[in-house]
């Protein structure tokens, strides 16, 4: 199935200064990064997440950028209440990331990965339709287009939807309910292709093969590399992503756009880099895959992300992985703990 990749309900009239801009899922992985970035471009944001991933430590850098805990919500995307932050507030920018983000929970668990990402999703999306929100800027992930032919890679927004598993059928549906909030409802949005996001505060425990590399070099033990290591991503580091994003929220709707590096790593490859960056020199086990039907091979093409939105990606694979073992021995030694962060926390819980 195509969806449009031009421009979707762009309002000519459009706002292009910093604006009230909601996060869901603002206290998680890519959240923390986008609420962080916003900020320093001077817009009002407030985060709404459940915590169920999302940390409040993770928001120690918006702390000290000035959010209160005014600012932060508490809320579940899938009930009413959760969502009720959207009318109260309204907020002229709604970035939707509050997700089920594990591809094997998704595999595990279909029924939960669908409540989050489909039921959550729609929920999100009704309540910015009937509250006058301008833009919806979404995530979706390479998952969405499943296994994609060879010749085709890097893959463009307008290939076929064509996911292989729950995890990318859910987002997905995301996708097409906001094409659909889109031309019903003249809600304008860009849905965001992340390729394979990692960087700091990133923790799966069973998905993000970076995170789960350094964390393994780094506590002393052998890393797992599934299959035989040759099968690729795109990966593309977090600050990239964030930066993405905090552009999109100050641009009219363009619809589908992929984010990514553009380039083909394999885990192999991806192996190495930790390595060489962690400084430990240990050798990999290898396992056979403990999924059937993975996606071999992934990239994204990302020229109209560079058209439309002027973003290019700034951080090189062996640098973004240089940094992300950085902030992993800081956050081990425990920087990251900062006094602010425990206020707030206390005025959530009190
Ligand atoms: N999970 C995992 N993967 C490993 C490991 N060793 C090698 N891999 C391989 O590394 C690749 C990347 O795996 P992940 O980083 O877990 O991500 P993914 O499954 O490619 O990513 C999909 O799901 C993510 C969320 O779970 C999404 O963020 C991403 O966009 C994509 O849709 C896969 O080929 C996987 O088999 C390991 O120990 N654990």
């Amino acid at each position: 199935m195509d969806l449009p990749v031009t421009a979707v309900g762009v309002d000519p009239a459009i706002d292009l200064t910093p604006r009230r801009v909601l996060v869901t899922g603002g206290a998680g992985f890519i959240g923390s990064h986008v609420v962080a970035r916003l900020m320093l471009m001077g817009s009002q944001v407030r985060v709404l997440d459940n915590f169920s991933t999302g940390r409040l430590e993770n928001l120690a850098d918006a702390v000290c950028g000035g959010l209160t805990d005014a600012d932060v919500v508490s809320g579940d995307i899938r009930t009413p209440e959760g969502v009720e932050v959207i009318h109260q507030w309204q907020p002229d920018v709604v970035v939707h990331l509050a997700a089920q983000a594990n591809a094997p929970v998704g595999r595990r668990s279909p029924l939960y990965d669908a409540d989050v990402n489909v039921f959550g999703t729609a929920n999100v999306l009704d309540a910015c339709a009937r509250s006058g929100v301008r833009l919806v800027v979404n995530a979706a992930g390479s998952a969405i287009f499943g296994s994609v032919p060879a010749h085709d890679l890097p893959v463009r927004e307008d290939h076929p939807i064509a996911p292989v598993d729950p995890y990318g059928i859910s987002k997905a549906a995301g996708v097409h309910y906001l094409d659909w909030y889109g031309r019903q409802h003249g809600l304008s949005y860009t849905s965001m292709v992340f390729g394979n996001v990692y960087g700091s505060r990133q923790e799966g425990g069973d998905y993000g093969v970076v995170s789960l590399m350094v964390d393994a070099l780094l506590g002393g033990r052998q890393a797992v590399i599934y299959d035989d290591g040759t099968q690729t991503r795109d990966f593309i580091h977090v600050s990239d992503v964030a930066e993405a994003v905090a552009v999109a929220c100050h641009h009219s709707g363009v619809g589908m756009v992929n984010i990514g590096s553009g380039q083909r790593t394999s885990i192999n490859d991806v192996y190495d880099t930790v390595r060489e960056a962690s400084g430990v020199d240990n050798t990999a086990r290898y396992e056979p895959l403990p999924w059937p039907g993975e996606v071999r091979n992934m990239a994204l093409d990302t020229r109209k992300a560079r058209e439309l939105l002027g973003w290019r990606p700034k951080l090189g694979f062996t640098e973004g992985v240089r940094m992300t073992v950085r902030d992993a021995r800081r956050w081990q030694a425990g920087s990251r703990i900062l006094s602010p962060v425990r206020a707030l926390d206390q005025a959530l819980t009190h």
